[in-house]
């Protein structure tokens, strides 16, 4: 007994001394490696961002083409041996900034201390405003850098207009369970909130599936992802938003509090204030995602399917991959905890659908591995761990690696590299020069959403225009002003269309009233059409959407003129509401943003 104790206490006593020095390791992480490691990241990061006007100067330029065109040959290469290794040290860097964030502040459940942090980081944003104004400012924006931002491009405004810092806004408040809320600061990353709530037993309805989109872009923007048919945008998902305005103000808004300003938030684009905190409704998370593939041969076959599968909230995530004009893979997936008996250890002799971890470092590509389906023309499924599913795209960046470094499904290539995704901000600050130019001539990463009925008329026309494959296409639901509808999920109508809406009160957000059924076609690569020509071929894409009464999504290049963009979008709202709120004096209209010139 004596022993037993002296063994317990000197094991405890151990354990303790081990948690306090894995807390002094973390911490001498922290004060020595994360800012020498910061150094570094802005060293190369101001070097990459000064090397665009530094390479178009008449006396280096024909020097700096005959390098590019060595990188761009060498592109691979470069990616390989230099992008994914300090991508590398740059999601180290995040864990650990991560982990700062978690030990400075008490357990999660218990709001309290994370909320008193909330709160001083939110003052500091109303007093830069303030500040701001006060010295003279004219135009405000985030001060978020360029290089960050989940597009292909760089902000020029963001180099004259004054920027509110909102870099400390990137922690998860608080879980509410009881409510089913998760609040959350705009700069807080997909990736951070899966890993806070996926452990907590919860999940977000939307959840978009890059790891490094942020709150505050996927609500000010859009955000979509495969169970959109059911819950709409992410938007949809939230259920209040707090927003410093430009007269320094804190306002508070909901469905029943400031309706209209709740309303025009979405797809806004920071145009109407800072937005500081979001609350998004959580789901409960389940262990797997059971899915199910369909590979179709004509696109009869897959409009029906897809159609059908679109219209039917017992799915909880609808999905096709298109691979030719006629051939696609349909796939449906349900949440679900449980695996069938042989992979629980039972002796059953029933052999069930296969578990598939796909996100390991040696597993193909997703869009390669849901291609093998249509390869043995044989519909199959399998379980995924839940994610696993939401990240399928992210080490593919969809099928944009098979430009970049076309070896990458290789098992050579995956046991030396593979375990290293590539940061979408190196990429981009490496885009400079002749492969910039290549890219802007010879690449498209486009987002059309359109209605359903749309859909055949849609593809035809991107297959003229861009002839470029796969296509992403992912249904979801459009609703009506979010103040007036409920959130989840939604009740599904047979044909999905003439739901009864209303004239959205504040915002441009869609939709239109006539349908609420949508699908986002998704276009992203080399095109292959040979009627392609780059700004010819946006600009007819573009004028047919708007024809179909169908959206661009604006994190990619709009060549509309702002005639056109006030035709597509519900501006008279938005322009309502700023006014209302004093914001247009200091804030652009979003064309000002998002039109070609303002970014280069
Ligand atoms: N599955 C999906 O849905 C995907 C969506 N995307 C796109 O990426 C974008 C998100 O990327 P991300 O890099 O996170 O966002 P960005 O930094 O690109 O922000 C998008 C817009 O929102 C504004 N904004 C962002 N945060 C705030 C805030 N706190 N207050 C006020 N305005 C704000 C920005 O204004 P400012 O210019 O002043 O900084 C900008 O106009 C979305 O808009 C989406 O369209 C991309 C990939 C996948
Ligand atoms: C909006 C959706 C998906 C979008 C992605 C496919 C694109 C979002 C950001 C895009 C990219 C950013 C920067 C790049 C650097 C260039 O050197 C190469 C291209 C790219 C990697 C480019 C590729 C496409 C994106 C990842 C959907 C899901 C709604």
């Amino acid at each position: 007994m004596g022993r037993h104790f002296a063994h317990s206490c000197s094991h405890r006593l151990l354990s303790t001394l081990h948690d306090q020095l894995g807390l002094l390791f973390l911490s001498s992480l922290f004060f020595v490696l994360t800012p020498l490691l910061g150094a570094l990241k802005f060293l190369f990061v101001s070097t990459c961002e000064a090397a665009t006007p530094f390479l178009a100067h008449p006396f280096v330029k024909p020097a700096a083409d005959a390098a590019m065109l060595f990188f761009t040959d060498a592109r691979s290469i470069i990616v390989t041996l230099v992008i994914m290794p300090l991508s590398l040290v740059w999601d180290i860097i995040d864990a650990l900034e991560d982990r700062r964030l978690d030990l400075i502040c008490v357990p999660l459940r218990n709001g309290g201390a994370r909320a008193d942090l909330h709160a001083r980081r939110v003052k500091d944003v109303q007093a830069q405003v303030v500040r701001a104004v006060q010295g003279g400012a004219k135009r405000l924006c985030t001060a978020r850098p360029s290089y960050l931002t989940m597009n292909a491009r760089f902000a020029k405004y963001k180099r004259y207009w004054r920027g509110i810092d909102l870099e400390q806004l990137r922690d998860v408040v608080e879980v509410d369970t009881g409510r089913k809320i998760v609040k959350v600061e705009p700069g807080c990353s997909m990736g951070r909130l899966t890993k806070t709530l996926i452990p907590l037993g919860w999940t977000l309805p939307v959840l978009p599936e890059l790891d490094t989109l942020t709150v505050g872009g996927l609500i000010n923007g859009f955000g979509v992802e495969t169970s959109s048919h059911k819950y709409g945008l992410f938007n949809h998902t939230c259920v209040a938003y707090e927003i410093v305005l430009p007269s320094g103000e804190l306002i508070r808004c909901a469905r029943d509090m400031h309706p209209g300003l709740f309303a025009a938030i979405p797809w806004s684009h920071g145009t109407i204030g800072f937005l500081v905190s979001a609350e998004i409704t959580i789901i409960p998370a389940k262990k797997y995602v059971h899915l199910r593939y369909t590979p179709c041969s004509t696109h009869a076959a897959f409009l029906k399917t897809f159609e059908k599968a679109s219209q039917s909230s017992s799915n909880d995530f609808v999905e096709a991959l298109i691979y030719s004009p006629t051939t696609s893979v349909v796939m449906i997936g349900t949440l679900t905890d449980d695996l069938p008996a042989p992979h629980r250890g039972s002796l059953s002799s029933k052999p069930g659908d296969k578990l598939n971890s796909i996100g390991r470092w040696y597993k193909p590509w997703f869009y390669t591995h849901a291609a093998t389906y249509l390869a043995r023309d044989c519909a199959g499924a399998e379980y995924i761990p839940l994610r696993d599913y939401y990240h399928r795209h992210t080490r593919s960046l969809f099928w944009e690696m098979r430009d970049i470094v076309p070896q990458g499904n290789n098992f050579l290539y995956r046991l030396c590299f593979g375990w290293m995704p590539p940061r979408i901000s190196l990429l981009k600050l490496t885009t400079v020069g002749k492969v910039k130019e290549l890219y802007e001539q010879n690449h498209i990463a486009q987002d059309m959403l359109v209605p359903m009925s749309a859909l055949t008329a849609s593809l035809d026309i991107f297959d003229r225009e861009f002839g470029l494959y796969p296509l992403w296409v992912c249904p979801m639901r459009l609703l009506s002003p979010p103040s007036t509808k409920p959130v989840a999920p939604l009740p599904q109508k047979s044909t999905g269309r003439a739901l009864p809406t209303t004239t959205p009160p504040g915002g441009m957000c869609p939709p239109h009233p006539a349908e609420q059924l949508y699908v986002d076609i998704g276009a992203y690569g080399v095109p292959a059409s040979s009627n392609f020509e780059a700004q010819r071929s946006l600009r007819k894409v573009e004028a047919f959407v708007r024809s179909v009464k169908g959206y661009q999504a604006l994190y990619a290049d709009t060549l509309m003129t702002s005639e056109e963009f006030e035709e597509m979008f519900e501006c008279e709202g938005l322009e309502n509401t700023r006014k209302q709120f004093g914001s247009d004096l200091l804030l652009p209209r979003v064309w000002e943003k998002v039109n070609a010139a303002a970014r280069h």
